[in-house]
């Protein structure tokens, strides 16, 4: 089906149609008997990409599953996924990626890339399959132990060797476990004390940062630092970056969550464990430097971290709960809120261009000029939206922006040409 998109502004900037043709590819002249989408006042972006996403399928599929969360993606203005590897089984055999690629391809509304596991099981010591998994139909280039940290330096170096081999990227949860115990579910500061919760220290965060910069520079390898969540992370990414510049042999880039960059610690004053996620929410000073660091480029793409539970792990008390919080749909919104001064070429580098270049899809994030694939995001850029968890497409309603007003609406969705969100709906297959 070919496409017309009417009177979008491109990147914030005067008013352009699009043209997508019945291949799905952005074309120079309107296809005869095109749908017509009236974009009149919207802001047309590349699809959203995200780097670091939670699935749960398999094994989770109460949580959520490929296709609702790939609901939730396209809802969210996003037209690629990056599927962490910490299901069950976790993704780390080409069989696994390859599986979790194909229930991607045939949900069919965005394109969901598999994060192949750096290491067996999560386990931390045997590296996983990381060329088979690279090598299979889904081309793994991203590797995680999400919700694990690669803690082992050994290891850690020898899967920055491993991926440099074929261009992948590590991407860290960094995270020591040795300065963030075991019973940790918040920041550590004066407020953790005030509560009675054991705390989280940025510097645990902060020492896994500064070890595998150097790690990435000693191994003339890739590093991605997912979730920074503290002030002195941006600090040594600073540092790296410039370094790594220099060098130019090896590489750091590093994403921030949308929660990051809007809630802080004191809402955990009320127990509610909605907010208990890892990396904890931090003070306002972080939240502060995090902002300055994404609009300033030393961080490089805002990833969500969506991570869906289901009601009976996440409705426990605080000390019990699973941590974490969808985002998938109000990524854009949240955002906008937190930085109204960022252009919409910098939202578009920082959710679609970045992010896209970083996990090697060379389909995604492309300028939405003839002969690139039409993935696109139709925004209404002042919309005033108030958060309904209940509306979601997700199966899981942990939701930190439930009640809240956000700034912005995703009306659009256009997934290689195919319409999959109108006027804020989803569009069935
Ligand atoms: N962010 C979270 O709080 N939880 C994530 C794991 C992770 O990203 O570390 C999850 O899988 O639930
Ligand atoms: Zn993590
Ligand atoms: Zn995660």
């Amino acid at each position: 089906m070919s496409l017309v998109i009417e009177g979008a502004s491109l990147l914030g900037e005067g008013t352009t149609d699009l043209y997508v043709d019945d291949h799905g590819m952005l074309v120079d002249s309107a296809p005869a008997g095109a749908e017509r989408i009236d974009a009149a006042g919207l802001v047309a972006l590349p699809g959203l990409v995200d780097l670091h996403t939670h699935l749960r399928e398999p094994g989770r599929e109460d949580a959520e599953t490929i296709l609702t969360g790939s609901r939730a993606a396209a809802l969210g203005g996003y037209t690629a996924v990056l599927a962490m590897a910490n299901t069950t089984p976790v993704t780390d055999t080409a069989e696994a990626a390859t599986r979790v690629w194909e229930l991607g391809r045939e949900a069919g509304l965005v394109h969901v890339q598999p994060v192949g596991a750096v290491t067996r099981g999560l386990g931390g010591e045997e590296l996983a399959e990381l060329g088979l998994m690279h090598r299979s139909r889904a081309g793994v280039t991203v590797f995680s132990d999400d919700g694990r940290c690669v803690h082992d330096a050994r290891v850690m170096r020898r899967g920055l060797e491993y991926v440099k081999a074929f261009g992948g990227v590590v991407s860290q949860h960094s995270q020591d476990p040795s300065l963030a115990g075991p019973a940790a579910c918040c920041h550590e500061g004066e407020l953790s004390g005030r509560l009675g919760l054991p705390g989280w220290p940025g510097i645990a965060e902060e020492v896994i940062v500064a070890r595998d910069v150097m790690l990435a520079r000693h191994t003339s390898s890739r590093v991605h630092v997912a979730h920074v969540s503290t002030a002195g992370s941006v600090d040594v990414l600073r540092w790296a970056k410039a370094r790594a510049e220099r060098d130019g042999t090896w590489s750091v880039t590093a994403e921030v969550t949308p929660h990051h960059l809007l809630l802080t610690t004191d809402l955990l004053t009320g127990y509610d464990p909605t907010y208990k996620v890892n990396p904890p929410l931090r003070p306002q000073d972080d939240v502060d430097a995090l902002r300055e660091a994404l609009a300033d480029g030393t961080i490089d793409a805002v990833a969500t971290d969506h991570a869906p539970h289901a009601r009976h792990d996440k409705e426990h008390a605080f000390v019990d709960a699973a941590f974490g919080m969808v985002g998938l749909e109000t990524a854009l919104a949240v955002v906008r809120t937190a930085l109204p001064q960022l252009s919409w070429p910098d939202v578009a580098r920082v959710m679609s261009v970045t992010p896209a270049r970083i996990a090697g899809l060379a389909d995604q994030g492309r300028p939405l000029t003839p002969g690139s694939p039409a993935h696109v995001v139709l925004v209404e850029p002042d919309a005033a939206l108030t958060v309904d968890r209940d509306a979601s497409a997700s199966l899981s309603r942990n939701n930190p922006w439930h009640g809240r007003s956000l700034t912005s609406r995703v009306v659009h969705t256009v997934y290689a040409g195919r319409v999959t969100v109108r006027d804020g709906a989803l569009v069935d297959a």
